[in-house]
């Protein structure tokens, strides 16, 4: 059996990856402010907004620390960035959702999300996606790889030079495959779980837009930036 070992160069980006994830944090946290109370569907669209663009700012921040990112075509930054970023931003969302929370907290949390303004028929797929990441228990180096490598995927549409992205996906995946088996032993498949994750998020993508535009309110108002990253007005 060959025994995995992290070199010191998959350590030192794993390390560049993980600080600049932890660092770009949604500024204030959204579970907390809803599960304080129970907002109008106008309202909960306000905040979904708010949290949505600064979640993309942070985005952009992170992936700028990404190694080797800053020196990729600039078109292809704008391509990856787009294609990337409503995955990024329920892959963050599914996070917050599967954090530790205090007893009866999430089921509280779950109630708010299903009565927001959400459409009735996006909420399956949506919360089927929460806990299917909620079970993985992932470590926050994984979380951080899994959204790097979200990121880093070269086939998004637009991107001209693809092997030079696969150039930088691939140690993120060589990483990340040694770190699941490094801790998670008893669990062979789990580095393939995780990777389906990234597929079920495509499905989301797919979904996004009408779950905004269908969203219970009128007149739907979105930031420029919003307008830029997401495909709406
Ligand atoms: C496009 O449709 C939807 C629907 C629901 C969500 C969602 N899922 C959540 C799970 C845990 C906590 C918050 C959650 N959210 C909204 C939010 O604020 N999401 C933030 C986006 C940026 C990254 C941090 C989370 C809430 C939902 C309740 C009404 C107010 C917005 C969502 O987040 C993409 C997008």
């Amino acid at each position: 059996k060959e025994k995995v070992k992290i070199t010191k160069e998959q350590q030192a980006l794993m390390k560049v990856v993980v600080e600049a994830y932890n660092r770009h944090q949604i500024p204030q946290d959204v579970a907390k402010k809803l599960l304080q109370e129970q907002y109008s569907e106008e309202e909960n669209f306000l905040l979904l907004t708010e949290m949505a663009t600064s979640q993309v700012q942070v985005l952009v921040e992170f992936t700028k620390n990404i190694p080797g990112f800053l020196s990729l075509n600039h078109e292809d930054q704008i391509a990856l960035l787009k294609g990337s970023a409503v995955e990024a931003m329920f892959l963050r969302s599914a996070q917050v959702f599967s954090r530790k929370m205090p007893n009866g907290h999430t089921e509280v949390l779950e109630e708010r999300i299903r009565k927001s303004g959400i459409s009735e028929e996006f909420m399956t797929p949506m919360f089927n996606f929460y806990k299917s990441i909620g079970e993985l228990h992932m470590m926050q180096e994984e979380q951080a790889l899994l959204t790097a490598i979200a990121i880093l995927t070269p086939d998004r549409p637009y991107v001209k030079d693809q092997q030079a992205v696969e150039r930088l996906q691939e140690p993120m995946l060589d990483v990340l495959r040694k770190l699941c088996v490094l801790q998670h032993p008893q669990e062979p498949q789990y580095f393939a779980r995780l990777l389906g994750r990234l597929t079920e998020l495509r499905t989301l993508n797919h979904y996004h837009a009408e779950m905004l535009t269908s969203w219970r309110m009128n007149d739907h108002k979105f930031t420029p930036l919003l307008c830029e990253i997401w495909d709406v007005e």
